[in-house]
């Protein structure tokens, strides 16, 4: 931080109380939403870069030498990712080669507007842009898909072709580390949603900030885990970045939408809400569930039981069924890693086929919209 004797004549003037409290020079022009600290521009850019950078060295996410794929929206969380990891690359001698990996979802007025963005930010930032589809991937636009299933589960659908398409993007490329402009909010509205849901499997792993299938090359990391959106916000108006800031045409999954203006509320009271609720999922275990054995007759004792013949016992008493679940398995049908027979992704295109096929003979879209919904109360 600099000493008021270099601060240019207007901020040696400045009242105590409107200067930054850390370089105690220039006027703060903020109060940083995650501390209420008031801070100067160029304070704040050197505290918010520096804890990302201590976010990225704690956990070890980066090897030097290697090749991350940046999935870039064009959005502010990605933009803003793209910036600050150039930034640090180069302050910190990383000797990360960073690549601008963008999945054109087929979403008309949206995507379209939106890859522009990226297209300039590729030229701004310097970096290589690989650009993949759905139409190339799956032969269908997410415009085809709203349209065949409707807009309830287009979250849905979306979110699952785009995990897939990120990883196919990043193989394409040779590269086996995509990195995610998820942040603190997003991880805390997903600790909500999932404790609202009662969905205990999704929570456990909710706050991981690097995960990998079991069997997969890609590794996927959030380095704005611990950042604040409104933070990643004011970065972005300071910095005057250039990102493309309109919501999704088919907007924000519902559930999501109500976790988040619970967490608004709750932010409103306590604004440590969200690093607290992203503290409790990291602590969170699952207690193990309830086996038993079945008794046999016939001269079978307990020991000659096979694993068959285990059952697990859900919270509320009811009986699970066994999978087949296997990591390292590959789709029959695509070959994309799953821990089942056929992947996500492909069973809701066969859904979406069957659908289109049904409502060109009588007009119904129920199907698809039908197994939308279903599938979100599946694990896969
Ligand atoms: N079409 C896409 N292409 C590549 N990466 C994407 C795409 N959509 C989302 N992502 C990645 O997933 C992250 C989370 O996306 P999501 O749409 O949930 O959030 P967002 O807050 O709108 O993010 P952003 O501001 O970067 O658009 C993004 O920051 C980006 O890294």
């Amino acid at each position: 931080m600099s000493s008021s004797a270099d601060l240019p004549r207007k901020d040696r003037k400045i009242k105590p109380s409107a200067l930054c409290e850390l370089c105690h020079g220039r006027k703060a022009v903020m109060k940083r939403p995650k501390n209420l600290q008031k801070l100067c521009k160029e304070c704040f850019f050197l505290v918010f870069e520096t804890e990302i950078h201590n976010t990225i060295t704690s956990a070890k996410l980066f090897q030097k030498g290697e090749k991350v794929a940046i999935g870039a929206s064009g959005g502010k969380d990605s933009t803003v990712l793209a910036s600050i990891l150039k930034t640090l690359n180069e302050r910190y001698e990383y000797g990360l080669e960073l690549v601008l990996l963008s999945i054109d979802e087929g979403i008309k007025g949206y995507r379209d507007d939106s890859l522009a963005t990226v297209k300039r930010n590729q030229q701004q930032y310097e970096m290589e842009l690989e650009i993949v589809s759905y139409k190339e991937l799956y032969d269908w636009l997410m415009d085809e898909i709203v349209s065949c299933a409707g807009i309830r589960s287009s979250c849905t659908y979306c979110g699952v072709l785009r995990r897939q398409a990120l990883d196919r993007g990043a193989a394409k490329l040779g590269i086996h580390h995509v990195v995610t402009g998820h942040n603190a909010d997003d991880m805390a509205e997903t600790v909500l949603m999932n404790i609202l849901r009662g969905d205990t499997a999704r929570l456990e792993n909710s706050c991981s900030i690097l995960t990998q299938s079991s069997g997969s090359p890609i590794k996927r990391s959030k380095p704005f885990k611990y950042s604040y959106q409104k933070e990643i916000v004011l970065y972005a108006h300071y910095k005057k970045l250039d990102y493309f800031s309109t919501e999704c045409t088919y907007a924000p999954e519902a559930f999501r939408g109500t976790a988040r203006e619970l967490l608004k509320g709750l932010g409103a009271i306590r604004p440590s809400c969200i690093m607290d609720i992203i503290y409790s999922g990291e602590h969170f275990v699952l207690a193990q569930k309830k086996k038993v054995t079945k008794s046999y007759k016939n001269g079978r004792d307990k020991k000659a039981a096979t694993a068959e013949d285990e059952q697990e016992i859900n919270p509320d008493g009811s009986v699970a069924l066994k999978t087949t679940k296997r990591d390292g398995n590959t789709c029959e049908k695509c070959g994309y890693i799953t821990s089942n027979k056929i992947c996500k992704a492909c069973v809701l295109l066969a859904g979406l086929e069957a659908s289109r096929a049904k409502a060109s003979v009588d007009g119904s879209e129920e199907g698809a919209a039908k197994l939308g919904k279903t599938l979100e109360l599946l694990s896969f």
